[in-house]
């Protein structure tokens, strides 16, 4: 069982056009879907055939067409109602792949149902761990009102059940968690540079392992996927695809990572088997959604291989 938590969830808006052009009318393919970066992670290993939940907190009218598209595409979730309205997240997309996005800041979270959230999420752990080796995934941005250590709170409760973490976050909130030792961090390459302050990539990968993270995933978009943990570092490159829709390719490999370490894959093919999946997720519209025939094809013509 893998269990995502996105506390900022949104209704995800994508907008294809062929080309965006300042100060002119579009008139967009649409799709619209939950979203955030946990549900997307969930969306992907509910179509893998794996077993998930998705936690999320939902309000308002958004809120609950986040519900019913959930409901409606059968990926498995628990909603924690809370007061304010869940966000919007719109993504304009042009032919040649360039993704732009509009990321609503969200709600807010009350102390109440911070409480409440963390209630499910151990409840759920709990359960999940009589019936076997769960993994907690951690993603996006945090919603207002929950403070910056709100990562590093939900480690150490899935450590309490012997759950391992995979974060995928960014700047304070991602820095406050380290302490607690995730075993995975996904940053991007530019919010691993941004969160350290460092120009150069492997040693802001090492500066996170140094505060606490058992190992470092950066994803840099084309240029693939690298993994740096104590006992050595691994990178994998994914083919080269024009266009598609980049959006959450990076919640593709945390969805391969999880599995990966629910299996207990080694390195090599843990990380082959994201640069596959995230690259299978560009060649589709929609963030959350892989490409089943491509996602095949890479996972053969990908091998990742050790750094120096
Ligand atoms: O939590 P944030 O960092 O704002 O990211 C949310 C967004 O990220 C995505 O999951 C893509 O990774 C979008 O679907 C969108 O909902």
């Amino acid at each position: 069982m893998i269990v995502t938590l996105t506390l900022n969830p949104a209704l995800d808006i994508t907008y294809s056009v062929a080309e965006l052009k300042a100060g002119t009318t579009h008139r967009p393919r649409v799709y619209a879907q939950a979203g955030g970066k946990g549900v997307n992670v969930s969306r992907t290993l509910h179509a893998l055939g794996r077993e998930t939940v998705a936690v999320l907190p939902l309000g308002g009218f958004d809120g609950e067409a986040v519900r019913a598209e959930l409901e409606a595409s059968g990926v498995p979730h628990h909603a924690i109602p809370i007061a304010g309205a869940t966000r919007r997240t719109v993504t304009v997309v042009e032919g040649s792949g360039l993704a732009t996005g509009f990321n609503e800041s969200g709600p807010e979270v009350s102390a109440d149902e911070w409480a409440e959230i963390c209630a499910a999420v151990g409840s759920l752990l709990e359960t999940a761990v009589l019936d076997g080796a769960p993994v907690l995934v951690l993603s996006g941005k945090l919603p207002r009102g929950v403070a910056d250590d709100a990562y590093a709170e939900l480690i150490a409760l899935a450590d309490g059940f012997g759950v391992p973490t995979i974060l995928d976050t960014e700047g304070a909130p991602l820095l406050a968690a380290l302490a607690a030792h995730p075993a995975i961090v996904k940053p991007n390459a530019h919010e691993l540079l941004d969160a350290t302050g460092m120009s150069d990539s492997r040693a802001a990968a090492a500066e996170l392992l140094e505060r606490g993270a058992r190992a470092v995933v950066s994803s840099n978009g084309p240029d693939g996927l690298t993994a740096l943990t104590s006992e050595g570092s691994w990178s994998a490159r994914p083919p080269r695809i024009e266009g598609g829709n980049p959006t959450g390719a990076g919640d593709a490999s945390v969805a391969a990572l999880a599995v990966g370490l629910v299996d207990g894959s080694p390195w090599l093919e843990l990380l082959a088997d994201a640069a596959a999946l995230s690259a299978a997720t560009v060649l589709t519209d929609r963030a959350g959604v892989f490409d089943a025939e491509a996602y095949e094809r890479f996972r053969f013509a990908i091998s990742a291989h050790p750094e120096d």
